[in-house]
C-alpha cells in the first residue's frame, strides 16, 4: 500500500496524462459545438413570382433567396423567366378571356420550377404598366374585365397569389431605380445611387437622385425612401404615350395630317412600303384627338431614310420650349439638372444593341452616323443582311435609334459628355434590369429601412476566436499542472 503510494507520488505522469486526454476531449467538443451551432443553415431557397403585364408583351419573373436571409439582405436574384406568348394583356380588351388564357403556359412553367413545398407560400404578383393604363383611361369596364380574366386564371395555380393591379407611372420609374441599385449593391453599401432610364412600348420612365432636388419645386416628381439606413429622394417621371410603339404612333399620326393618303417617312428604309390602316393607327388615346377629318381607311406607308429629316419629325412630336419650372426636361415636365451614372434598359438596350451602339465612348457625331447609315440602307438589303431578326423591329431600329438619341440629348438634355455616363444593360448580375425585382422586394419588405445589425465577428473569425480560447486555456492548464507535478516530484521522499 505505501510502495503504490510512493510510486504515485515519484512518477506523476499516469496524472498528467489523463489530464492531457480529458483537455483535448474538452477543447475537440467545444470547438465541434461551436463551428455546429454557427454553421450556416444548409441552403435552402423562397421563391417570389412577379408578371409584368406590359404593353407589348408579358413576361413572368421567378426569384429566389436563401430561407433565413429574408427579411435582411439576402441578396434575391432572378432564376427564372418566361415569355407569355401573344401581345400584352391590354390587347385582349375584346376578347377578356383569351388575357387569363395567355398566362397558363407560364405559369405552369414556374409550378414546375419552384419546389412543390414551397408553392404556397410562394407570393405572386402581377403588374401593368402603360398598355394597361391607356386601356383604362379608354376604357375601365374593358380593362376591369381583363383584370377579372387574368385574377381567375392566376388562383388556379396553388401560389399565394396578392393580386393584379396597374402600376402608377411613378412606381414604375421607382421600382426601376430599386433594381438597378438593389443588384449593383449600392443600397446596402450607401453608395452613390444610379440613375434609371426605361424605355417602353407605351411609356418611358427616368429616375434619379440629384442634389439639386430635394423636392420643393415640382413635389409630383418626388418620392422619398429609407433603405438601410440611409434616405434618398428620388426625381422620377413616366411620359405616358412616350415609349417606343406610341411615340411611333405619334410621329405616324403628326405625318397623315399632312398627307392623309401616302406618307413618305424619312424614319423607315428606302423600299418600304406598307398598308396601315386609320382604325389600328387611332385606336390608342395618345393619338386618337388627332386623327384626320374623313380620313381613309388606311394610308400607305412608305420610307425614304433619311436620318436628319427623321430628326426633325421625331422632334416634331415632343414640345421644347414651354417651362414654368427652373429646368424641364419637355412637355412642360419639371427636371432637375441631371447627375451621376445612369443605367439604360427595355428599348434602350435592345435598339442600341442591335445598332452596335451599347459602348457609349462612341462619340455622339459618330452615333448619328452609324444611325444614318443603317437609315439609308435598302429595306430589301436590310432584311437580307438580318435574316433571324423580327422584321417588325428591323423595320423600327431607324426611328427608334432617332428617337432615343432625340430623347436622351434634347429631351432629358444629356450633353456628349453625359451622354458617356450611361450605360445600355439588360442584365445585371443575371437578374433583368426593370421594375420587378425592385416592385417584389417592397411588397415582401425585403429592404429593411435600418441597416441591419451585424455580428461582431464574422463566422470564421468567430470560430477561429474559439479555437484560440480554447488551446491558451489548454495550454495554460498543462503548464500550471506541470509545475505542480513537478514541484511533487522534487519533494523530500519517504522512506
Ligand atoms: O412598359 P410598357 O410601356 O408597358 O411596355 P413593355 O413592358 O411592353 O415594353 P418592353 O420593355 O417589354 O419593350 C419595350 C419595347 O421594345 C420592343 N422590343 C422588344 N424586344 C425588342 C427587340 O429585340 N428589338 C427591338 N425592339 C424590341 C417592344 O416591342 C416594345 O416596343
Amino acid at each position: 500500500m505505501s510502495a503504490q503510494r510512493e510510486m504515485k507520488e515519484k512518477n506523476p505522469w499516469p496524472v498528467t496524462i489523463i489530464i492531457i486526454v480529458i483537455g483535448v476531449i474538452v477543447i475537440v467538443a467545444l470547438v465541434t459545438v461551436a463551428v455546429l451551432q454557427n454553421m450556416p443553415l444548409s441552403q435552402k431557397y423562397k421563391y417570389g413570382i412577379v408578371l409584368d403585364a406590359g404593353s407589348s408583351h408579358t413576361a413572368l419573373y421567378i426569384y429566389e433567396w436563401p430561407a433565413e436571409k429574408d427579411n435582411n439582405t439576402g441578396r434575391v436574384q432572378q432564376t427564372h423567366v418566361c415569355k407569355v406568348q401573344g401581345p400584352g394583356i391590354s390587347s385582349y380588351a375584346s376578347e377578356p378571356w383569351k388575357a387569363g388564357e395567355s398566362l397558363m403556359a407560364c405559369m405552369q412553367e414556374a409550378q414546375q420550377r419552384v419546389p412543390g413545398k414551397r408553392h404556397l407560400e410562394t407570393p405572386l404578383y402581377l403588374g401593368a404598366t402603360a398598355g394597361m393604363r391607356l386601356l383604362n383611361m379608354e376604357n375601365s369596364s374593358a380593362s376591369d374585365a381583363v383584370f377579372r380574366a387574368v385574377e381567375r386564371s392566376l388562383h388556379t395555380f396553388p401560389f399565394n397569389f396578392q393580386g393584379a393591379r396597374i402600376l402608377s407611372g411613378q412606381e414604375e420609374g421607382a421600382f426601376g431605380w430599386v433594381t438597378v441599385n438593389y443588384l449593383a449593391d449600392r443600397l446596402e453599401q450607401g453608395l452613390e445611387t444610379t440613375g434609371a432610364l426605361d424605355l417602353g412600348g407605351a411609356s418611358t420612365q427616368i429616375s434619379f437622385v440629384s442634389s439639386n432636388y430635394d423636392g420643393s419645386e415640382s413635389p409630383s416628381n418626388s418620392v422619398t425612401f429609407r433603405l438601410y439606413g440611409n434616405n434618398y429622394n428620388l426625381y422620377t417621371n413616366s411620359f405616358l404615350c412616350y415609349g417606343k410603339d406610341q411615340a411611333m404612333k405619334l410621329l405616324l399620326a403628326q405625318q397623315t395630317l399632312l398627307a392623309p393618303k401616302t406618307i413618305v417617312d424619312p424614319c423607315f428604309h428606302p423600299g418600304y412600303s406598307e398598308a396601315v390602316s386609320y382604325s389600328g393607327l387611332y385606336d390608342s388615346p395618345c393619338v386618337s384627338n388627332r386623327k384626320p377629318q374623313g380620313a381613309p381607311e388606311a394610308f400607305n406607308h412608305t420610307g425614304s431614310g433619311n436620318f436628319l429629316q427623321c430628326q426633325d419629325v421625331v422632334k416634331s412630336i415632343f414640345n421644347f420650349t414651354y417651362c414654368k419650372y427652373s429646368h424641364c426636361s419637355f412637355n412642360g415636365v419639371f427636371q432637375p439638372l441631371l447627375q451621376g451614372h445612369f443605367g439604360a434598359f427595355s428599348a434602350y438596350y435592345f435598339v442600341m444593341d442591335f445598332l452596335n451602339l451599347t459602348d457609349t465612348s462612341i462619340p455622339l457625331t459618330k452615333v448619328k452616323e452609324v444611325i444614318s447609315s443603317y437609315c439609308a440602307t435598302p429595306w430589301d438589303e436590310v432584311k437580307r443582311q438580318h435574316p433571324g431578326v423580327k422584321v417588325k423591329y428591323l423595320a423600327e431600329y431607324c426611328f427608334a435609334g432617332a428617337y432615343i438619341l432625340t430623347l436622351l440629348t434634347e429631351g432629358y438634355n444629356f450633353t456628349s459628355d453625359s451622354y458617356t455616363q450611361i450605360e445600355f444593360i439588360k442584365k445585371i448580375k443575371g437578374s433583368d434590369a426593370g421594375w420587378t425585382l425592385g416592385y417584389m422586394l417592397n411588397l415582401t419588405n425585403m429592404i429593411p429601412a435600418e441597416a441591419p445589425d451585424s455580428p461582431p465577428l464574422p463566422y470564421a473569425g468567430y470560430v477561429s476566436f474559439v479555437t484560440v480560447m480554447a488551446v491558451l486555456l489548454f495550454v495554460l492548464v498543462i503548464v500550471s499542472t506541470r509545475r505542480f507535478w513537478l514541484r511533487c516530484s522534487k519533494r523530500p521522499q519517504i522512506v
